[in-house]
């Protein structure tokens, strides 16, 4: 083999001339410019480097260098007159198109050129050409910008680039050893990358940006020794706590039977199974709710510096509630006790109703409830108060059991309340003791003598006998219960009454049961809260604080509670407001909820009920006696076919959540001595939600009692329409007797009912069979027409009869 000098070898291998001498200087070759020789073994090891199969490894080692790409141009060019036609027309657009992007050249002019290279994969004549070829356009193309572009900014072209190259590169690498059309334009865009080298170091950048791809050895996080949760958890969560894969979690579900996705809800036994597999302890966390003031009467240490606080509990007076059967004389019994122990020691004091009262007797207090009856005392329990420690049944002697004595026994027995029959009306003639007794006994209810555990009493509530033996039974009762509360404590208890006064505000009965209130003490009461303002007990006297068992009423609260309603001392204004605030919220939520309860309920019912009619109301009144009682004669309106339900009931004026309630359940707004709030108004009037407002209480129940009629189907009227004269008649066989008429007043319609009159004399009331005009059937003939008429089963009419036609017209119930 010949020598070769420096630039012929160069041109033969389509390198430059200085990329050749610094490849030989590598070799330890030296030559000193383009003229000189390389001697055979140099160039054969140069062939070695530049041979194809090693030309992106020698591009990718030269491209760093910037003459480079100067070095190629000439050469490019020179090959550019080689190239077909179609390619050098190829290449000047895009060129052009690619030139114009500025400093983004680069990219472009990798991705045009990719273009361009795939355009040309045709060429495979020209493949050795067409690697060099579609390199010059490269070179050609970007070189122009490149060069400009180069010398400032080799950074800016590596980071432009690496997108366009890296796939280029790739290709190339795969297809290399193919040598087939495709391949040959990637050697092409190889050829690109080599002439625009920035594409080039693209390539490095690829595989870099590559690497992280790469499969790293997987650190698994260490296993927590132990997780807590709230209720349940998501496959999600709970793969979180653990910190592992929620795939992972789904799959040990599945092998214990469980097909989960990963946002399912794990219930308890599920999230064990799963740590214990992880040998992983769970621990449930139990949320106490502030908000809940039930937890404060079953827990009374829930509240930590209450329980501070707390010293010994003492014995407190009971709690005792009236009930039985109406007329047998609950009312003059609780007046005959207050009467007779209220007024001593409190002279001057004038008797409150206030819903309870206290008295003292030998020292000892007993509170009474003032509604007597049982359901005022169902209402508290099915709002789970426990109020009532003691019952006492009233029972006239002259009278016996009756129904509401057998109800009373059922509501005591079922609140697990003690009762003491007080036997009535002793001072009647015809009082008979014995048969109260007795048929007490059929109702569980056995007098100690004779061997049972009841005690009765026989009193006459009207002259004030007995009195205080029953007093005394019923201290002695409650010594056996153990009543006892804590005074040091917080107070807590139950509302009895409530009501909005005009003056004052929102008024509450409280019975404080446990602790001791205090004015200005923080409270929530029901779903409403404030400072206690005023408190007055129940013989009319301003009290500073009011203990266990005490019946108080007080002013300060920020709405109306609801008899039953809870109320607990806070030790702060700010956490009272907020649990209060909450609560109200939750109350509003818990209505909206309910509202769609109703509806279903509805739904349900009238499924069940087939045709049954029923009405809704909601009742507000200012008093909650006053609601309890509109409620209870509005349920006592019997008409025919049709149910009272009243859905929902309250003290305080209507607001819009009763309207919202009315018009999802269509029900009626009936308020007593209140009136709507402007929110409620204007709701009422954007819904439609008919409310009726009333001071008198029959008032109401006789309109709602015609408004139920209205709702019974409907009443008919006859009307007469007009008046028919028969002026001929022909007879037609099959068809009968028609009668040709002349309708002298008013009209006949074809659904009329007719009356038939021969001399003034009724002969036939029935129906019309046909009603003609000529020969067409008509819908109506108005006077002054003539008509043919057929009637319905009578073919006896006669010339000169008058047709009285009448409709049967729908009229309102009244
Ligand atoms: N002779 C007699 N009459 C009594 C006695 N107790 C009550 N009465 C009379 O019985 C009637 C009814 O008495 P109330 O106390 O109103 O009876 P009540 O159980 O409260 O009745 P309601 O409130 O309708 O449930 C009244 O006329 C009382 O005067 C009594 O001990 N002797």
């Amino acid at each position: 083999m010949t020598k070769i000098r420096v630039h012929e070898y160069a041109k033969k291998v389509n390198k430059s001339s200085k990329e050749v001498i610094e490849e030989l200087g590598k070799m330890n070759v030296e030559v000193t410019n383009h003229m000189s020789t390389i001697d055979p073994g140099s160039a054969e090891k140069l062939d070695k480097k530049f041979s194809p199969a090693n030309n992106n490894k020698s591009t990718t080692k030269s491209s760093p260098r910037p003459q480079g790409q100067n070095s190629n141009r000439p050469q490019g060019q020179t090959q550019t007159g080689n190239r077909p036609q179609s390619q050098t027309g190829n290449r000047p657009q895009g060129q052009s198109n690619n030139r114009p992007q500025g400093q983004n050249g680069s990219r472009s002019q990798g991705q045009s050129q990719t273009s361009n290279n795939r355009s040309q994969s045709g060429q495979s004549a020209n493949r050795p050409q067409g690697q060099n070829s579609n390199r010059p356009q490269g070179q050609t193309g970007n070189r122009p910008q490149g060069q400009g572009n180069n010398t400032n900014r080799p950074q800016g072209q590596s980071t432009n680039r690496p997108a366009t190259a890296g796939s280029n590169t790739s290709q190339g690498g795969q297809n290399r050893p193919n040598q087939g059309p495709s391949s040959q334009n990637r050697q092409g865009g190889g050829g690109n990358r080599r002439g625009g080298r920035p594409p080039a170091r693209g390539i490095n950048q690829g595989r870099r940006r590559h690497r992280p791809a790469n499969p790293m050895p997987k650190v698994e996080k260490p296993l927590p020794e132990k997780i807590t949760f709230y209720e349940s958890l998501s496959v999600g969560e709970l793969a979180n706590k653990l910190g592992r894969e929620p795939s992972e979690i789904i799959k040990k579900l599945f092998l214990l039977g469980v097909m989960a996705t990963i946002n399912q809800e794990l219930d308890k036994d599920a999230i064990e199974l799963i740590c214990a597999e992880y040998d992983v302890e769970v621990e449930e966390e139990i949320r106490i709710d502030v908000t809940d003031l039930e937890i404060y009467f079953e827990d009374p240490d829930s509240d930590e510096d209450e329980a501070e606080s707390a010293t010994e509990a003492i014995e407190r007076p009971p709690v005792v509630t009236i009930m039985g059967h109406v007329d047998h004389g609950k009312t003059t019994l609780l007046d005959s006790i207050r009467d007779t122990k209220v007024t001593q020691g409190e002279a001057g004091g004038i008797t409150q109703h206030i819903g309870a009262y206290q008295i003292e007797s030998n020292g000892k207090k007993i509170t009474f409830l003032d509604t007597p009856g049982h359901a005022a005392f169902t209402t508290m329990r099915a709002r789970g108060a426990k109020v009532t420690d003691l019952t006492i049944l009233v029972v006239a002697a002259d009278d016996g059991v009756m129904p509401q004595t057998v109800e009373a026994i059922s509501h005591a027995k079922a609140a697990e309340v003690p009762i003491i029959v007080a036997v009535n009306k002793m001072d009647k003639p015809s009082a008979n003791p014995d048969r109260v007794m007795q048929e007490l006994t059929e109702h569980g209810l056995v007098p100690e003598a004779w061997g049972g555990d009841t005690i009765f009493v026989p009193i006459s509530a009207l002259k004030g006998e007995g009195i205080d033996q029953l007093i005394e039974m019923i201290l002695l009762v409650a010594e056996v219960g153990e009543l006892k509360a804590d005074p040091k404590v917080r107070a807590k208890g139950t509302v009895i009454e409530a009501q909005l006064d005009r003056g004052r505000g929102a008024v509450a009965t409280l019975l404080v049961q446990d602790g001791t209130l205090h004015v200005g003490d923080p409270i929530v009461v029901g779903n409403t809260y404030g400072r206690v303002r005023a408190m007055i007990n129940d013989v009319g006297r301003r009290v500073k604080e009011v203990g266990p068992s005490a019946p108080v009423e007080i002013t300060g609260l920020s709405n109306v509670p609801q008899a039953g309603d809870r109320f607990v001392v806070f030790k702060d204004e700010k956490t009272a407001r907020q649990i209060g605030e909450t609560r109200a919220g939750e109350a509003i939520q818990e209505q909206r909820t309910e509202k769609a309860r109703v509806t279903l309920d509805n739904l349900f019912e009238q499924m069940k009920e087939g045709e049954m009619k029923e009405i809704n109301l909601i009742v507000k009144a200012d008093v909650q006696g006053t609601v309890e009682a509109m409620a209870a004669s509005l349920m006592k309106i019997d008409v025919e076919g049709v149910n009272v339900k009243i859905i929902h009931t309250g003290a305080g004026a209507i607001n819009e959540s009763d309207i919202s309630l009315a018009a999802a359940s269509n029900a009626i707004v009936i308020g007593f001595n209140v009136r709507p709030d402007v929110n409620a108004k204007r709701a009422a009037d954007e819904e439609g939600v008919d409310v009726r407002l009333h001071r008198v209480i029959y008032k109401v129940v006789e309109e709602i009692e015609s408004a139920m009629k209205g709702l019974l189907d409907p009443e008919f009227e006859e009307k007469v329409i007009g008046q028919v004269e028969v002026r001929e008649t022909f007879k037609v066989s099959k068809v009968g007797t028609i009668a040709g008429s002349y309708v002298t007043d008013g009209k006949i319609s074809r659904d009329s009912g007719v009356r038939i009159y021969r001399d003034n004399i009724m002969i036939f009331e029935g129906e019309l069979d046909t009603l003609k005009r000529f020969k067409d059937d008509a819908k109506e003939v108005a006077k002054g027409y003539e008509c043919g008429i057929t009637i319905k089963n009578f073919n006896d009419i006669k010339e000169g009869d008058i047709i009285e036609a009448y409709i049967m017209q729908e009229v309102k119930r009244v």
